[in-house]
């Protein structure tokens, strides 16, 4: 990356699915026999570009289904697109599925070191900060259990605070903060906003608008795996409200929405 601003370059990118139709050998039989397709491709990214440059904070905002938590999976690297490319400058850490980087049998102890180890920490800074690491996630007597024992919450709270406590350049975030409990969730705002604050670039899927409004200056609104908006969040913000209550209306009056779509 040539820009020394330049966090997060997303260019281009498609990420095409399969969407299979018959899952069973009677199903694929019926389906053949009456003409009907076994599987569609189905686009869920189309030709998305969103530059991010270091410092950001940026929420990515859309209904259900409109490509928020792939993006977020393909800039993380986790995913590859099927075209275009994306580019990332520094240290990356995402908390992108609930457990993901934490290993179910392992205790919590040991998944602060491979994990802290995957996000980039080698023993020395892990040991460091392990007793941070702990205090944090509040996870008390648990430390020495397998983490397949903990609550969801638990799970989530060694997640980010291993994450965050990673230093990571770019953090990916998505919809952590709706799991866990609500004390937990103002201590993980109040450290995004240190995050943030300490010019660190951030990007954020949530669901709830305010949430983002507090936590991201701009928002990319994707509708259908194409980005409809980006500017500031507040905009993003309001076509999601908008949006939703359109479904919402759609949903209470379905032959009315089948007119309007006319
Ligand atoms: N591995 C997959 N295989 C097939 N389809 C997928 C896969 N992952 C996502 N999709 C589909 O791609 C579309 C975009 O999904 P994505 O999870 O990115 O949306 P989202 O905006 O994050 O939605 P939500 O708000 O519900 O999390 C959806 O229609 C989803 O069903």
């Amino acid at each position: 990356m040539d820009e020394p601003r330049r966090a997060v370059v997303v260019d281009a990118v498609t990420k095409r699915f399969t969407l299979r139709h018959a899952r069973s050998i009677k199903n694929m039989t019926l389906r053949t026999l009456h003409g009907k397709r076994l599987r569609d491709r189905f686009t869920a990214l189309d030709a998305v570009s969103v530059t991010i440059d270091v410092g950001e904070a940026v929420a990515l905002v859309g209904l259900n289904g409109s490509g928020k938590s792939t993006l977020l999976k393909i800039i993380s690297g986790v995913m590859p697109p099927d075209e275009g490319s994306v580019r990332v400058r520094g240290r990356i850490a995402g908390l992108i599925e609930v457990g993901a980087g934490l290993h179910p049998d392992l205790t919590g102890r040991e998944n602060v070191f491979l994990n802290g180890a995957i996000l980039g920490m080698d023993r020395e800074e892990t040991l460091r900060k392990f007793d941070s690491i702990v205090e944090f996630a509040d996870i008390g007597r648990f430390l020495d259990q397998p983490v397949r024992f903990y609550s969801s919450g638990m799970f989530m709270r060694l997640a980010f605070s291993i994450a965050v406590h990673t230093d990571p350049d770019v953090f990916l975030i998505d919809e952590v903060l709706a799991v866990g409990d609500p004390l937990f969730r103002r201590k993980c705002i109040e450290r995004l906003h240190e995050y943030r604050d300490s010019g660190r670039t951030m990007v954020v899927v949530a669901h709830d608008a305010n949430l983002l409004r507090q936590l991201c200056t701009r928002g990319v609104f994707l509708e259908d795996g194409r980005v409809r908006w980006d500017g500031d969040i507040d905009t993003a913000a309001d076509m999601l409200l908008k949006k939703r209550q359109e479904r919402r209306r759609a949903e209470a009056n379905p032959s009315g929405a089948v007119e309007a779509g006319r």
